[in-house]
């Protein structure tokens, strides 16, 4: 299914987060939201799983609007992996990649067989069958941070939004998880903040800055040095990967007369 936003507004106590945002994520593809702290990008987020209600416009999956399908509906049909995901509870890995399940269950009924093969599966994507009974409490950030992409992907839903996912993650893990995304065939919304990540792991781009998009398209249509100085306000060259071809932005850490840093 595809996810598209149409026009999305978002105002909180009189201030404009996000300004008329559109957005098409087509099926099956990776679609990236980059942009500097502050720009909306995870309030854009918030109103796909359904955590804030725009103020104006509509999100579609598949065609349905969100806001008329029951919040259990919506559940079964967009994963998300907030930056507030944890919990402070300390279930076991296996539990908490379990927890994925719950919104095609009742109440408390067990995991069928399948089921529990699909989050086995999962978690030995995601190198995590040697954690599966230890406490998430006593995991590094990295481990946790793949036990919560692990929680996402056995939901199978139809749309995945993803909030940062390779926070913490060590330079395996990050390429791992982005390839993942790529091969599922997932419809994938997932804010990033490594220029050349996004380069290698998106189809389109799309780009915020103060509440709008300001770019949107291939990776090569879109980072460009001038994007990255207009909307960053760093000085970089962006140069075409040796192998795939992707651009690459490489800055370096040098001060420039007018004050920047490169
Ligand atoms: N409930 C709120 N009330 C007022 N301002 C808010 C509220 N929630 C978010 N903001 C502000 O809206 C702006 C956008 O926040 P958002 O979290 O969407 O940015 P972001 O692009 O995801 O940033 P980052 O890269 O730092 O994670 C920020 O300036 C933030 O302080």
């Amino acid at each position: 299914m595809d996810l598209r936003l149409d026009a999305v507004s978002v105002a909180v106590d009189g201030a404009s987060l996000v300004r008329d945002l559109s957005l098409h994520v087509a099926r099956g593809r990776v679609v990236g939201l980059i942009g500097p702290n502050g720009s909306g990008k995870s309030t854009a987020l918030r109103c796909v799983y359904r955590a804030l209600r725009p103020t104006r416009g509509t999100v579609r999956i598949g065609g349905d609007d969100l806001s008329a399908l029951t919040l259990r509906q919506s559940a079964r049909r967009v994963a998300a992996l907030t930056q507030q995901g944890g919990s402070d509870l300390d279930f076991t890995v296996e539990e908490v990649v379990a927890l994925g399940r719950a919104p095609h269950k009742r109440g408390n009924e067990p995991l069928t067989g399948a089921e529990r093969e699909l989050c086995r599966r999962v978690m030995d994507r995601l190198d995590l069958l040697r954690l599966a009974a230890r406490g998430v409490l006593s995991l590094s950030g990295g481990e946790r941070q793949r036990v919560l992409v692990a929680r996402a992907l056995v939901q199978e839903p139809e749309v995945l939004v993803l909030d940062e996912p390779t926070n913490h993650l060590d330079i395996r893990h990050q390429v791992e998880v982005l390839s993942m995304l790529r091969d599922d065939e997932l419809t994938v919304l997932v804010v990033l903040h490594d220029l050349n990540l996004a380069a290698a792991a998106c189809d389109r781009i799309g780009v915020l800055h103060q509440g709008r998009i300001v770019a949107e398209g291939s990776p090569g249509e879109v980072l460009t040095a001038q994007l990255v100085r207009d909307v960053f306000g760093v000085e970089a060259c962006v140069v075409a990967h040796p192998v795939t071809g992707s651009p690459q932005v490489l800055y370096s850490l040098v001060s420039t007369p007018e004050g920047r840093w490169t």
